[in-house]
């Protein structure tokens, strides 16, 4: 039996025009997991995604974030629940990096300036990234460097969830493992909820406890052991195809090394 999840989609239905994205998708996720989003290009991740933090209103269905509807809940209180990571960093580009991590602090807490800074540079170690990085402009930044910035103000206000769109797109591969690294260690050392929107199939094999797959407007979630067994067309030609090979090798030598927690089921 699953202990309570910490968000809930129930009965989620998106539609734009006579378009249908989401057809009464439900989705369950646990405390403490990693759950991946993939799917087939305009099969619904970003909308989902937006459903999921209250950005877009769903046409029918209901989403609760600690059991509470997310409609209901106040700015303050949800930037404290959760953090988002867009795909392109988006940092404000007259804003040194410190500024950018100190806004959502500044908006929320009101906290003065000298416990903002104080703040921006812990997290900046957080993330890895030296604390001097925070007077730079995000333009003097590299690509993997800009997506740390990005997870520093995300996690600004301490959020129990953390939403990322595509973590580790248009970076280089070396970045890339970098980024699934500091998703893995913010998970472990911090316990923070991780749901991340991905095409990047070493991120499926090596980081997410479960993924969640979008196909035909409803969702599939399972670890990825059991979604490797799966007859579905995308599913498997996603997971089988000739790039999954040498992710699916990886994730071997990274399951030798590191005992992840036990996946949650999700019925
Ligand atoms: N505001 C909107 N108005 C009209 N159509 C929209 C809107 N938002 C999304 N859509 C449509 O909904 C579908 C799903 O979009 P979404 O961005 O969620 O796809 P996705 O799975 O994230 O795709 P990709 O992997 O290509 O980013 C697309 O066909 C898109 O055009």
């Amino acid at each position: 039996m699953n202990a309570t999840p910490i968000a809930t989609a129930r009965g989620i239905v998106n539609r734009f025009g006579a378009q249908e994205v989401h057809k009464n998708l439900s989705l369950d996720i646990q405390e403490g997991e990693i759950l991946g989003v993939a799917g087939g290009s305009g099969s619904g991740k970003s909308v989902l995604l937006r459903t999921l933090t209250g950005l877009h209103t769903p046409v029918a269905g209901e989403v609760l974030l600690e059991g509470k509807a997310v409609a209901t809940i106040n700015g303050a209180e949800r930037a404290a629940l959760l953090g988002v990571l867009f795909q392109q960093g988006a940092l404000f580009s007259s804003l040194t990096v410190a500024q950018n991590i100190t806004l959502p602090i500044g908006l929320h807490k009101g906290l003065p300036p000298e416990e903002c800074e104080r703040i921006a540079a812990e997290k900046l170690e957080l993330v890895g990234l030296p604390v001097e990085h925070g007077k730079k402009f995000p333009s003097e930044l590299s690509g993997g460097m800009v997506k740390r910035a990005a997870f520093a103000r995300a996690l600004a206000l301490d959020p129990r969830i953390l939403f990322l769109d595509e973590p580790t797109s248009g970076l280089d591969p070396v970045s890339a493992s970098g980024i699934d690294d500091l998703i893995l260690q913010l998970n472990d050392e911090l316990g923070i909820t991780m749901v991340l929107i991905t095409h990047d199939l070493s991120t499926i094999f090596t980081v997410c406890d479960r993924v969640a797959m979008l196909v035909d407007g409803n969702v599939v979630v399972d670890t990825v052991d059991n979604l490797l067994e799966s007859k579905q067309p995308w599913i498997h030609e996603f997971l089988h195809g000739p790039r999954a090979e040498a992710a699916a090798t990886a994730r071997k030598a990274t399951h030798n090394d590191r005992t992840r927690k036990a996946p949650h089921g999700n019925g």
